[in-house]
């Protein structure tokens, strides 16, 4: 029998990532990135076997970032028919309460994620324009939505419920919800695949463009730093994480700034980019590098938070058995895993200089035997457990 894919939408908030994807193997067959969407110069790249194109040119929104993918497709003709797509699986970050598991895409579903909008801003939106593109490109094959909120679905009612008046909250649904979950959940599972146990105390931390921190204990979520949306928690490219939320009554009665400039401004302007003047960690260690002080300054708050979550997640759990790096910044940045490490010492933690420096791509544990805790580097792969997921309700 012919080899079945399914095609993953991975549309984030600046860029569109897609795969045509093996389901059994992991194996991409054609994948392409849509990036730098809104900014002065956009960039798209498309692999499909031998064939590689590449484009250079403003992509002003998720509208046209979708029109470069869809050129693309129409490009791959008969080849295409041949690669037996059999779904299409979108990426949702905001599912609410509504998603504990992958939704196939009808009129109730499509209203949910619309509705959801105002809680996962930077995402749902551009997921919206997503699914309308791909409904166009396949309008006959079964669309699925793999939720990032899915995983965390099951936390315990202390992690999830903040400390805000029950009957406010409960009305207006503010709890917490998380995000990442679909690599929290991929990431814990190859941890518990490579060290042989699933009785595993485990802290991941996604670090990209968004950042999130969780805890997993046997298989299961039991806290993680992204909120009621993707704004709490770590320090992010772009978004504060963590704030005091007074801060915003403060500067609404102290400035002319309007809820929206406040959104962007906590969205959009701050992170390591409002702290440094960049939001990408490998420009943040260049300016360090060029005797930058505010760049060492964001470096520090950056590692801070981190240490900050490690322990507390480890009290939460009441312990820590493996400590996984991935994403962007965590499968790349060997002076982040290295700065928090040394911090993680009075754990027991202890990393071998080498196996961090070493730029593979393979998932790989960074530990020396005697460290008490087990630190490992582990690709994430969103795209194909969104495949997965996908191919199980088709
Ligand atoms: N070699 C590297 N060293 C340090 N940081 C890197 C490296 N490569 C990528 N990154 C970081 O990873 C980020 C993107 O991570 P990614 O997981 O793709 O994010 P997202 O999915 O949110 O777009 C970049 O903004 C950059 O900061
Ligand atoms: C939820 C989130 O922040 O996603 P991303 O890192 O892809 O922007
Ligand atoms: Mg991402």
């Amino acid at each position: 029998m012919a080899t079945q894919t399914v095609l993953v939408i991975n549309s984030g908030s600046s860029s569109i990532k897609y795969q045509l994807v093996d389901p059994d193997s992991g194996e991409p067959i054609a994948k392409g990135l849509i990036e730098a969407i809104g900014e002065d110069s956009g960039h798209a790249t498309h692999t499909y076997g031998e064939e590689r194109r590449e484009l250079d040119r403003v992509i002003a929104d998720h509208t046209e970032g979708m029109a470069i993918m869809e050129e693309f497709f129409s490009t791959l003709g008969p080849d295409l028919a041949s690669s037996h797509i059999v779904a299409v699986g979108h990426r949702i970050v905001q599912g609410g309460k509504y998603f504990s598991g992958p939704a196939l895409i009808d009129e109730e579903v499509h209203d949910k994620i619309v509705d959801l909008c105002p809680l996962g801003p930077l995402h749902n939106p551009a997921h919206l324009k997503g699914i309308d593109a791909a409904r166009k490109i396949f309008p006959d094959l079964p669309h699925v939505a793999v939720f990032d909120t899915a995983f965390f679905q099951s936390l315990p009612e202390e992690a999830a419920r903040y400390a805000l008046n029950r009957e406010v909250a409960d009305t207006y649904e503010i709890r917490r919800y998380g995000a990442h979950g679909t690599s929290h959940q991929f990431v814990s599972g190859e941890v518990t695949r490579m060290l042989g146990r699933d009785d595993l105390k485990q802290i991941v931390l996604h670090l990209g463009n968004g950042a999130s921190a969780s805890a997993v204990v046997n298989g299961h979520a039991v806290d993680t730093s992204m909120g009621l949306t993707p704004l709490e928690g770590l320090v992010m490219g772009s978004r504060t994480g963590d704030i005091d939320p007074a801060a915003v009554f403060h500067l609404l009665r102290q400035t002319d700034m309007g809820v929206d400039e406040l959104d962007d401004l906590f969205n959009k302007r701050s992170g390591m980019k409002g702290l440094t003047g960049d939001n990408d960690m490998r420009r943040v260690h260049e300016r360090i590098a060029a005797g930058d002080r505010d760049a060492a300054d964001g470096f520090a708050i950056y590692i801070h938070r981190l240490v900050s979550y490690v322990g507390a997640y480890t009290a939460v759990m009441g312990g820590l058995d493996a400590l996984t790096f991935t994403a962007g910044i965590g499968e790349n940045d060997a002076k982040v895993r290295e700065a928090l490490c040394e911090r993680l010492a009075f754990l027991g933690v202890r990393i071998d200089a080498e196996a961090n420096a070493q730029r593979s791509g393979e998932a790989r544990v960074i530990s020396t035997p005697d460290s008490a805790v087990t630190v490992l580097v582990v690709p994430t792969n969103e795209e194909l457990a969104i495949a997965r997921q996908a191919m199980s309700l088709v």
